[in-house]
């Protein structure tokens, strides 16, 4: 088909605003799925996605439209992933596009994540379409939401479609929409073939299944190709298109959203971003905007049963082969014992991945608390990065520590804006600037430690908001703060696993919070245990859980067997989650504490 024929298109919306809903309903009326075929949300495909009703991994599916200009166009869609953690994946989805969809619920209005992905979608270029979806909804208000999208992001806003994707209002008025307003993609199939990779799986017969965007020449199984990051040469073996079901086809020339499958063994050879060429005539440079991905935060994983030590390194190389973005090393605790120090985009991909391998693995795992890295100025001169608090130099040996900052949009009802500023400014952050959205709503922006961020900023602005407050966040740079490595001691053994790295104005009032909250949460034991939490050698805090008196049982008046069994059965659970650290149980709350204080 010629490249006038196609259309690519992403969906730009915040998280629940309709998004899969509509890419259903597109696949629905454009008959990519039979009626029996069709199940819903087929672009959220990972069980936990659907489960988590969010969607993590960028999916694409092809769609064929017979228009009524009588003509017929092929609509590749490409879903984005709606989660700030994946921002550079989005931004290697829209690269692979002319346009996007701009979905906004009727009733909500925009949102911070929304703003941030229009902006990334203007940066690249794109043509958008604006939908306001939900308009079935008794508290839809498309005027004030469109006034809202000329307002913050200036576009016009006359022609927007007005869409339900729960009833089917409008599908037909965006499928118009695309194939008028989205320009079709320029290529040219004599240039050297240069393919743009903005996803890719791990299919366990055919090897990473690469999905690219063809800018030009072509690509074809029997071929020789160079992936241009690593300069590692394959020979395709097949490719297709997404029908969603992937569907070989002879060839994907210019403009064309397809799979390509080369033996390769590893997804770390086809990172997103990267460009796919000739390996016999290569082009000169690779697509703009390739970026190695880095991990923002890192936390330790440690099985619970010390022997499935073997089987949590098979796990994690498992799911490595799928996601490039998890790194791993082996890492020791004097506490834990052998586990692996793990690196993520983000708080979600890390709550994923630890999920992933308790589910699908079978493992029982303790978690440390989230840590950014921090680098270290030491006073010999040299610099390190340090992604685990234990890991600290001691004062003297440190002449300053620089920690990542992020800025952060929140995007809130004027009423909760006090509410806003007050937290922010307790999470350390910098007050930036302010807008009104509409007479309503106001943009606040931050300058925050990326730290205070993953620590609980985003739970306790949805509850000092009441839900209300969207919140999107980019790194910025490092920058000196005054921190120092809060130690806790059980039973007068410090626990390296349960170290914090927190301001120094804090550390007292953190150290005193921490040792509280801990005693709540490890359990009497036949002896008393001293919790004590210390910065340096100085104790700043310090609590006791009291001996075990009697038998947990004695409780348990007369004979209500039922009563002890559920006893009894909840103690086996808590049980599971126990390490045993020198003396003292610990449960796993106990690592996540740090992040749970009021
Ligand atoms: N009333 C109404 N509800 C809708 C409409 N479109 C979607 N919903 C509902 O809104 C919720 C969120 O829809 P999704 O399609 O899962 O949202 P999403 O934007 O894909 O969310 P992410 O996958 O997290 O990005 C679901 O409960 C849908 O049933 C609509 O037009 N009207």
């Amino acid at each position: 088909m010629d490249t006038g024929h196609i259309r690519n298109f992403s969906i730009i919306a915040h998280i629940d605003h309709g998004k899969s809903t509509l890419a259903d309903r597109l696949l629905e009326y454009t008959g990519a799925l039979s009626a029996r075929e069709m199940e819903d949300q087929v672009l959220d495909q990972m069980e936990l996605e659907r489960e988590r009703g969010i969607t993590i991994k960028a999916q694409a599916v092809r769609l064929s439209y017979t228009a009524k200009d009588g003509e017929s166009y092929m609509l590749n869609l490409i879903d984005t992933p709606g989660h700030v953690d994946f921002t550079y994946e989005v931004s290697r989805s829209l690269a692979a596009c002319e346009g996007a969809l701009l979905v906004v619920d009727a009733a909500q209005g925009i949102e911070a994540q929304t703003l941030a992905n229009v902006y990334l979608a203007l940066e690249h270029d794109l043509e958008i379409v604006p939908v306001i979806n939900k308009i079935d909804l008794p508290s839809a208000e498309p005027e004030r939401v469109k006034h809202e999208i000329e307002e913050v992001i200036g576009l016009d806003t006359s022609d927007a479609v007005l869409s339900s994707a729960k009833t089917g209002i409008g599908i037909e008025e965006i499928l118009e929409a695309i194939v008028k307003k989205v320009p079709p993609p320029k290529g040219n199939m004599d240039e050297p073939l240069s393919a743009l990779i903005f996803d890719s799986h791990f299919d366990s017969y055919k090897g990473v299944i690469a999905y690219v965007r063809v800018m030009n020449g072509c690509i074809k199984p029997g071929m020789k190709i160079k992936m241009m990051a690593t300069n590692k040469i394959f020979d395709v073996t097949e490719v297709g298109v997404f029908k969603p079901y992937l569907a070989n086809i002879d060839q994907l020339g210019p403009g064309q959203v397809g799979f390509v499958a080369a033996s390769i063994k590893n997804v770390k050879d086809t990172r997103v971003g990267d460009t796919i060429t000739s390996a016999d005539r290569p082009v000169k440079e690779p697509l703009p905007g390739y970026r190695k991905i880095t991990p923002m935060v890192y936390c330790g994983l440690y099985p619970v049963d010390s022997s499935d030590y073997e089987n949590l390194r098979d796990a994690l190389e498992k799911l490595q082969l799928n996601d490039a973005s998890l790194v791993f090393e082996p890492e020791t605790s004097i506490a834990l014992g052998f586990g692996f120090r793990c690196g993520f985009l983000g708080l979600l991909h890390m709550d994923v991945i630890q999920e992933r391998l308790e589910r699908e693995y079978n493992l029982t795992l303790i978690t440390t608390a989230p840590s950014v890295i921090y680098r270290v100025f030491r006073t010999d001169g040299e610099v390190i990065e340090i992604e685990n608090p234990s890991k600290l130099p001691t004062t003297q040996e440190i002449e300053y520590i620089e920690e990542p900052y992020v800025r952060a949009t929140v995007m809130v009802p004027n009423d909760f804006v006090g509410a806003v500023m007050e937290l922010s400014q307790d999470k350390r952050g910098e007050f930036k600037d302010m807008k009104y959205v509409d007479t309503n709503r106001v943009m606040l922006t931050y300058h925050l430690p990326l730290s205070e961020i993953i620590f609980d900023y985003f739970d306790k602005l949805k509850s000092s908001t009441r839900g209300y407050a969207s919140l999107d966040y980019e790194l910025s740079g490092y920058q000196t703060s005054a921190l120092v490595k809060l130690d806790i001691l059980l039973n007068g053994d410090p626990v390296d696993a349960l170290s914090v790295i927190v301001h120094k104005d804090r550390a007292t009032q953190r150290g005193r919070l921490l040792a509280e909250k801990l005693k709540g949460i490890i359990p009497k034991q036949m002896f008393e245990i001293p919790i004590q939490a210390a910065v340096g050698n100085k104790v700043i805090a310090r609590e006791t859980v009291r001996a075990m008196r009697k038998d947990v049982l004695a409780k348990c008046y007369g004979g209500d067997i039922t009563r002890k069994r559920k006893l009894l059965e909840k103690q086996k659970e808590g049980k599971k989650r126990m390490k045993q650290v020198g003396s003292v149980e610990v449960p796993q709350e106990a690592f996540m504490a740090i992040l749970k204080m009021d």
